[in-house]
């Protein structure tokens, strides 16, 4: 089976990495530099530097070549999702496609699965999530992650085709719980960052991953996905993995707020888009989610971090 990756970001190229270990593996990069320094030197310098790719990793700057493959995974950031879908219509248009972005697009509040059924209802449309570092996949750490997709036969035979002997992949039928875990958790994960970085404790943090976590189950339950799903990898697994970790660009944009440095806005930061998604969506539904809503006013220099901090611990007293 040949499976094809469309995007060859940290991501897309780690994935490819460590299916080409079991399969061949088709790379497409829309930069004919990358694709040519990925076969001359096997290695993705500009995205996924001081990785050795394998063998059975082929890239390419041609889309036609994806032809041949029967899974093609997308690995581009969230707010580009729909205009690669667009683009490569034509041939993605009746394929098994499985979104890796984790976001919510800016326009419309929709996750990737429903980006993809709206675009290409043709298509079978999946999603790949969950706690997972670029770097460690393509190194071939353990991983577990979950796969989503709302056609329980075409679920089971991605997560067969997907899994190898170091990525163990779980299964759900539930894509609107799985798209909310991973596009909600970099929001948080921002929030976190702000503070560590800000010197306000581990205690802080603590307290906005598990409200965090709260405003992300009331979105849930709001959108109709299953609370069981928002407590797996791909909600509270990967909400620890990014909220604790300098390796989460997420937590690194909070952490440079936190702190007043600099932050290099080419890096891709899926919670920033996201979190002006999510509090819109929020807004018009009548869910509380301070945090979110807390997140955005420190993206738009609305409100300081010491005035934000302050409000959410005067709120109203509440049960837990
Ligand atoms: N990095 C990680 O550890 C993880 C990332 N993810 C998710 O994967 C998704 C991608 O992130 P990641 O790979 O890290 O991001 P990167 O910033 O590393 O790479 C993004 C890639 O997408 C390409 N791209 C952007 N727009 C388009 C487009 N319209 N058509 C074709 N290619 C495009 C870029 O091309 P170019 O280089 O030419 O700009 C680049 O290769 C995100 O949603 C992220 O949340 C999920 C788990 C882990
Ligand atoms: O999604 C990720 C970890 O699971 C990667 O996080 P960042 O996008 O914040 O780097």
């Amino acid at each position: 089976m040949t499976v094809a990756v469309a995007g060859s970001g940290a991501f897309g190229t780690a994935m490819a990495a460590a299916l080409a270990r079991k399969g061949p593996v088709i790379l497409w990069s829309r930069s004919a530099d990358q694709v040519a320094d990925i076969q001359a030197n096997r290695c993705n310098s500009a995205r996924l530097p001081g990785i050795d790719l394998p063998e059975g990793l082929s890239a390419t700057a041609d889309f036609a070549a994806l032809r041949t493959a029967e899974v093609i995974l997308l690995a581009v950031p969230m707010q580009q999702l729909r205009h690669l879908l667009t683009q490569h219509g034509d041939l993605l248009m009746d394929r098994r496609l499985v979104a890796c972005c984790k976001g919510i697009e800016l326009n419309t509040g929709l996750g990737p699965v429903a980006v993809i059924a709206e675009t290409l209802p043709a298509a079978t449309a999946a999603l790949l999530t969950g706690p997972s570092f670029a770097a460690e996949i393509a190194r071939g750490l353990p991983t577990a992650l979950t796969l989503a997709c709302a056609d329980a036969d075409a679920g089971e035979m991605l997560q067969q085709q997907l899994s190898t002997p170091s990525l163990r992949l779980y299964r759900t039928t539930d894509t609107t719980g799985a798209e909310l875990g991973g596009a909600l958790k970099n929001v948080i994960a921002i929030a976190c960052g702000a503070v560590i970085g800000a010197g306000l404790g581990n205690s802080a943090r603590a307290a906005l991953m598990t409200r965090g976590y709260a405003e992300m189950l009331r979105m849930a339950a709001a959108l109709g996905a299953r609370p069981d799903t928002l407590a797996g990898l791909s909600g509270f697994g990967d909400l620890t993995l990014t909220c604790t970790s300098e390796q989460s660009r997420n937590y690194r944009l909070g952490l440079s707020i936190g702190r007043g440095d600099d932050f290099d806005p080419s890096i891709t930061v899926e919670g920033a888009a996201t979190a002006r998604a999510v509090a819109a969506s929020a807004q018009a539904r009548g869910i509380d989610m301070p945090i979110t809503k807390s997140v955005v006013a420190l993206l738009d220099k609305k409100q300081t971090l010491t005035e934000l901090v302050s409000q959410l611990l005067t709120r109203s007293l509440k049960e837990e």
